[in-house]
């Protein structure tokens, strides 16, 4: 079952309540969050207060990409939020198994992030409680890149790593550069869920958006 998920990054930041309505209505199954603090990436988004401030505006389930340094300091305002899913870099945590500990203490589900150059491998001692692994098939940072083909190969092994470890309850999200070109390549490969922000919301009809994603 494909879930489509327009990244917030490329709504018209002058009026997110009316465009979180109109992803809502147009069949979207998620809302992505990115979080970014201009450290772990070179951007800078939104923080805590925004992310609790949408929540009043929509029913969608609130899906956080934290692209941080530090993400431990962000959780439990999250929780307070209302947040649903949770998503810590690999790359950003040396206490990666205690912060997905707290997330899941916090009564959020859990996920793991890889940049397009860090090896699936490194998530093998968390693979059995992780409820979703993320792929980023572009340099986290910004919307409107290129995909990186050879991420690709690295969603299979994400359902590999899951499936050695029993653990069937696990996502694979994949996100950046997903297009009608290019969702194609990582769901036969074992994604499910699926990022898209300009594919959503540079489109005018984002309901056909969503739809052309989904078919
Ligand atoms: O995490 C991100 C960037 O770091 C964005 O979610 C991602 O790039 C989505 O944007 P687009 O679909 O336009 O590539």
């Amino acid at each position: 079952m494909i879930h489509i998920g327009p990244s917030l990054l490329a709504a018209d930041f002058s009026r997110l309540a009316e465009e979180i309505g109109d992803i809502e209505k147009g069949g979207a199954d998620f809302l992505h969050l990115d979080l970014m603090d201009g450290h772990f990436v070179p951007n800078l988004t939104f923080g805590v207060s925004l992310v609790a401030a949408l929540r009043r505006h929509t029913a969608l389930v609130f899906d956080a990409h934290l692209m941080v340094e530090h993400p431990e300091t962000y959780i439990d305002a999250l929780a307070a939020a209302g947040v649903q899913y949770v998503t810590v870099h690999q790359e950003a945590c040396p206490h990666l198994d205690r912060v997905l500990q707290q997330i899941r203490e916090k009564g959020m589900k859990c996920g793991a992030a890889l940049n397009p150059a860090t090896p699936v491998s490194t998530l093998e001692c968390v693979a059995s409680y992780l409820d979703m692994i993320l792929i980023m098939s572009v340099n986290p940072g910004f919307g409107g890149q290129q995909f990186i083909p050879y991420t690709v190969a690295k969603v299979g092994d994400a359902a590999e790593l899951l499936e050695n470890a029993g653990n069937t309850a696990a996502v694979i999200e994949v996100d950046g550069g997903i297009t009608a070109d290019t969702i194609g390549h990582v769901t036969a490969a074992g994604a499910t869920w699926l990022v898209a922000g300009s594919a959503v919301f540079g489109r005018a009809d984002r309901a056909a958006a969503i739809a052309a994603l989904k078919a």
